[in-house]
């Protein structure tokens, strides 16, 4: 099971911050107002939806990416061509990131997205020592609303939204029972890497309604401004694209190409 991989390799991570706990050594959070990722989001918009664009080297699906692209440029370009937000991969295994990367890509202030394979209060804890505005839960790495809630209302505490993962209608009952607001939906499964587009347009339009008081996020395999009107139609506030802005090499030009046509 891939997902299981995905945890095993954080273990040494979160040993790392046990010992650092307990010698009373944690990073301390930073105290800066950070931009609202839920306001981003919710902001009007045309009929667009939002793009949340990501700065990712590599993946278990692609392999490497684009490996030699400074993030800060990265930041920029996407900036300058239009993103509301930004998503920086921070796992360092798999995705070859590092959580170093949401200070670089700070400077052009848009609110960022740590992603990563987070399920322990530590890992929250470090997050808020970053400038990070949000962070992602994944429910089917924590399939438990309990520990959904209070790993959200950790980083809440500290300024910091969190966008819930699902996959499903079953993960979206638990991440709604764990008071999530920002719901992502990942057209790609962890565990096989399928990506179903039309899956994920369908699960907005069954069950996000307007009113709801939640803003939806499509994400995986976005690669044309017809995907975006796709998602927008079927209720999403915000796409999540990658792959498609960092693969050719000039993550600003495909993104300037993706919101003009
Ligand atoms: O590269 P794509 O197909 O545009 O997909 C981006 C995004 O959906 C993906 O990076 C992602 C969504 N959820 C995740 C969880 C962990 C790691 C990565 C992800």
């Amino acid at each position: 099971m891939l997902l299981e991989k995905f945890k095993t390799a954080k273990q040494p991570e979160i040993q790392a911050l046990r010992q650092l706990e307990y010698i009373n050594m944690l990073p301390l959070p930073l105290r800066i107002e950070r931009p609202s990722f839920l306001n981003a989001l919710c902001a009007p918009n045309g009929n667009r939806p939002h793009v949340i664009a990501e700065f990712k080297r590599a993946s278990p699906s692609r392999g490497d990416i684009l490996m030699d692209f400074p993030p800060e440029e990265a930041a920029k370009q996407y900036a300058e061509a239009g993103a509301s937000c930004l998503s920086v991969l921070t796992e360092e295994t798999y995705f070859k990131g590092t959580l170093g990367y949401l200070k670089r890509m700070s400077a052009p202030g848009l609110p960022l997205l740590r992603k990563d394979f987070i399920f322990d209060r530590l890992q929250v804890a470090a997050t808020a020592a970053t400038p990070a505005s949000a962070l992602l839960l994944i429910v089917r790495l924590t399939p438990d609303a309990a520990l959904l809630r209070s790993l959200r209302e950790q980083a809440e505490a500290h300024g910091i939204d969190a966008v819930v993962e699902i996959f499903d209608e079953a993960d979206l009952a638990l991440a709604r029972e764990s008071g999530a607001r920002i719901i992502q939906v990942n057209a790609r499964d962890l565990d096989t890497l399928q990506v179903d587009r039309s899956a994920c347009l369908r699960l907005a339009e069954r069950f996000h309604q307007a009113g709801d008081n939640e803003a939806w996020i499509a994400a995986s395999g976005i690669s044309a401004s017809d995907h975006l009107r796709q998602a927008a139609g079927a209720g999403y506030q915000a796409v999540l694209v990658g792959t498609s802005l960092m693969d050719g090499g000039a993550p600003g030009a495909a993104l300037k190409g993706l919101l003009e046509r």
